[in-house]
């Protein structure tokens, strides 16, 4: 073999060197690349099935993949995943990889590390046990109620991640899909019967201030009215337990989020309750979604945004329900 004939080509260097730059790629970008050689025709392709077959990319314990990209032909939804909230990012976060084997998380640093109670406060209960009531076992979490909370076990306690009274703190494990519909864009839906009660999934996102909140919103009303792109900012509002105050909470899914990012709208209410859940030991609270019936496979999963009364923007509602008001609900951020 000469010299020339060990020496990788230009061709050898692409092929290495592309799983790795085209995860970082926006789907226009990743499009535009991937007409331009069979290479990276290849590795687009593979990163696109990536994508579309489970928007989570190995971060919950089931795959929740994108279904029905016939409707305009967009097979995903490009955002980065976090499967719980974190404090807002203030590099490009489009510049972070989606649908690589590199998983694109967020900095764990990033992540809310809760605060450790002091011992006495710490639960001691045995709420790891199966075969006893939680209530009978004496959790002071699971008793601790608070209308509109749910308190749970943390890192404030003993117990381990085995207790029962963490509910809402392993993920996704129901089964999932994503599917895209003409009038609402895609939907979060059911792929397995649930039961009412059950625990859906957390409504991750970047943590924002208020300032921030209201200077996004701007932006993404600007990009909805001109048709461009659909937000996912939620805004959240804890009474505290003094009567007079009232915590806020800004979660934006829409660049960096969860599954949740996908649940769609109902005057009626929906299928879903939301819920605040602190846990011993957190400083903040998160929100979760929990079955407020039993839902049917198949079944898109919604709740209610709010009251569509004082919207000033007029995008049309296609819930479908009887009681649709035909317009959106916005939020006054
Ligand atoms: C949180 S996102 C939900 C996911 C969104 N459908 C998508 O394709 O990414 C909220 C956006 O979805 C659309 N949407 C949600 N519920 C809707 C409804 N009942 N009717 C029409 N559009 C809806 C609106 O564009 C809204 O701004």
């Amino acid at each position: 073999m000469n010299n020339i004939e060990k020496k990788p080509t230009w061709i050898h260097r692409l092929s290495n060197a592309a799983p790795y730059i085209l995860p970082y790629l926006p789907p226009a970008e990743l499009s535009a690349v991937a007409l331009t050689c069979k290479t990276l025709h290849l590795v687009a392709r593979s990163v696109t099935v990536a994508r579309s077959s489970d928007a989570s990319r190995n971060s919950e314990k089931l795959p929740i993949p994108f279904i029905n990209s016939a409707v305009d032909g967009h097979p995903y939804a490009y955002f980065i995943y976090t499967p719980t909230q974190i404090i807002s990012f203030t590099d490009d976060a489009s510049r972070r990889p989606w649908g690589s084997f590199s998983d694109g998380r967020p900095d764990p640093g990033l992540v809310l590390s809760p605060t450790v109670n002091s011992v006495e406060d710490r639960c001691l209960c045995e709420c790891e046990r199966s075969d006893v009531d939680l209530d009978l076992l004496g959790c002071p979490c699971s008793r601790r109620k608070v209308p509109g909370l749910i308190w749970e076990c943390g890192s404030g306690c003993m117990c381990g991640p085995g207790c029962r009274n963490r509910v809402s703190q392993s993920g996704v494990s129901v089964r999932l899909k994503i599917v895209r519909s003409v009038r609402k864009g895609w939907g979060l839906h059911a792929d397995q019967f649930i039961k009412g009660g059950e625990f859906i999934c957390e409504y991750a996102g970047e943590l924002l201030t208020t300032k921030e909140a209201r200077k996004r919103q701007l932006e993404y009303d600007k990009l909805a009215s001109s048709g461009k792109r659909t937000s996912a900012l939620l805004v959240v509002r804890e009474h505290l337990p003094s009567g007079n105050a009232c915590m806020r909470i800004n979660i934006d899914a829409t660049r960096i989020g969860n599954v949740a990012r996908f649940i769609n709208h109902s005057c009626d209410g929906g299928n879903l309750s939301t819920v605040l859940v602190r846990s011993s030991g957190a400083l903040l609270p998160r929100v979760c979604f929990f079955a407020s019936r039993d839902i049917l496979k198949d079944e898109e999963l919604t709740f209610s945004y709010g009251d569509s009364g004082s919207n000033t923007t007029g995008s049309k509602c296609f819930c479908g329900s009887s009681c649709c008001s035909g317009i959106m609900p916005s939020e006054h951020t």
